[in-house]
């Protein structure tokens, strides 16, 4: 590893500098910093194709950058690769955290608890009691409100229910930053709401970088919004600000309507 660059001793977990992602000659993400600051939760909005989800794979390390470099809390990690990354505390829900389907909620957890993390165990090894594994996975169950779930199988549950299960077994490798991709896609008014007050919940001690469509859940969440257009930054800031950015309320005009 790199020594941390001064830069990013502050308050920055992350820092991408001068990102940019070329596909055969076109730059999906050109030349964009992004800071990230420590125990916020941070939105990626933008209209459709404006690079989000390419911005999110080159964070996640799911893509290589063409340029730019990427620093989490310090450590240079535009070289590095997810399941690494994830050991230095950034994970993407969904990453590791695929759910098997004829196992019980409990069992699912259970065995994301004793998952070994890059090349480290989790501090839960083989060796841990079994007592000690129920206690801790019944505890992310409540964190997520599944409690009254936990002996039904995977495949049994409703969708939004399957996404706090995926994040319950995110949790279960205790990331310093959770990454969300689209995390109330898909869903209904109620799971909606219930998402996101589970993400306000989970984001307490952590830094939470999420991309997301539903711009009243981005509204209701977000201390920091990013918005992407282009592939460029067009602003950044507070939902009561960048909201009211006549290039942004353009953007999204442009497009025939908030992505
Ligand atoms: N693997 C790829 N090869 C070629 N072009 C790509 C690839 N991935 C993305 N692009 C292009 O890069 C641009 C940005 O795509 P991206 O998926 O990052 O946008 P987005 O903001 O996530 O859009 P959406 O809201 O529609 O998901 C688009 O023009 C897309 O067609």
């Amino acid at each position: 590893m790199n020594a941390p660059p001064s830069q990013t001793k502050g308050d920055d977990i992350v820092d991408a500098r001068g990102l940019t992602k070329e596909f055969k000659g076109f730059a999906a993400v050109k030349d964009v910093d992004l800071r990230i600051r420590r125990h916020t939760i941070h939105a990626l909005i933008g209209p459709n194709g404006a690079g989000k989800t390419t911005c999110f794979n080159l964070i996640t390390k799911f893509l290589e950058p063409t340029r730019g470099s990427i620093h989490l809390n310090g450590h240079d990690i535009t070289r590095t690769k997810p399941a690494d990354v994830a050991r230095l505390g950034m994970v993407r829900s969904f990453q590791i955290s695929a759910t098997f389907p004829h196992l019980t909620v409990l069992e699912n957890v259970r065995i994301a608890l004793q998952r070994p993390v890059g090349n480290s165990f989790h501090f839960w090894s083989a060796e841990t009691s079994l007592d000690v594994l129920n206690d801790r996975a019944m505890q992310l169950l409540a964190d997520v409100d599944l409690t009254s779930y936990a002996r039904h199988l995977a495949v049994e549950l409703p969708y939004g229910r399957k996404r706090a299960l995926e994040i319950a077994t995110t949790l279960a490798l205790e990331p310093e930053m959770l990454l969300l991709d689209e995390p109330t896609s898909g869903m209904g008014r109620e799971d909606i709401a219930r998402t996101a007050d589970l993400i306000r919940r989970v984001s307490a001690n952590r830094t939470i970088l999420m991309v997301e469509h539903n711009l009243s859940v981005v509204a209701d969440l977000s201390d920091t919004i990013t918005v992407l257009a282009r592939g460029e930054i067009l602003t950044e800031g507070p939902y009561s600000e960048v909201s009211k950015n006549p290039q942004v309320i353009e953007a999204y005009m442009g497009t025939g309507g908030a992505h």
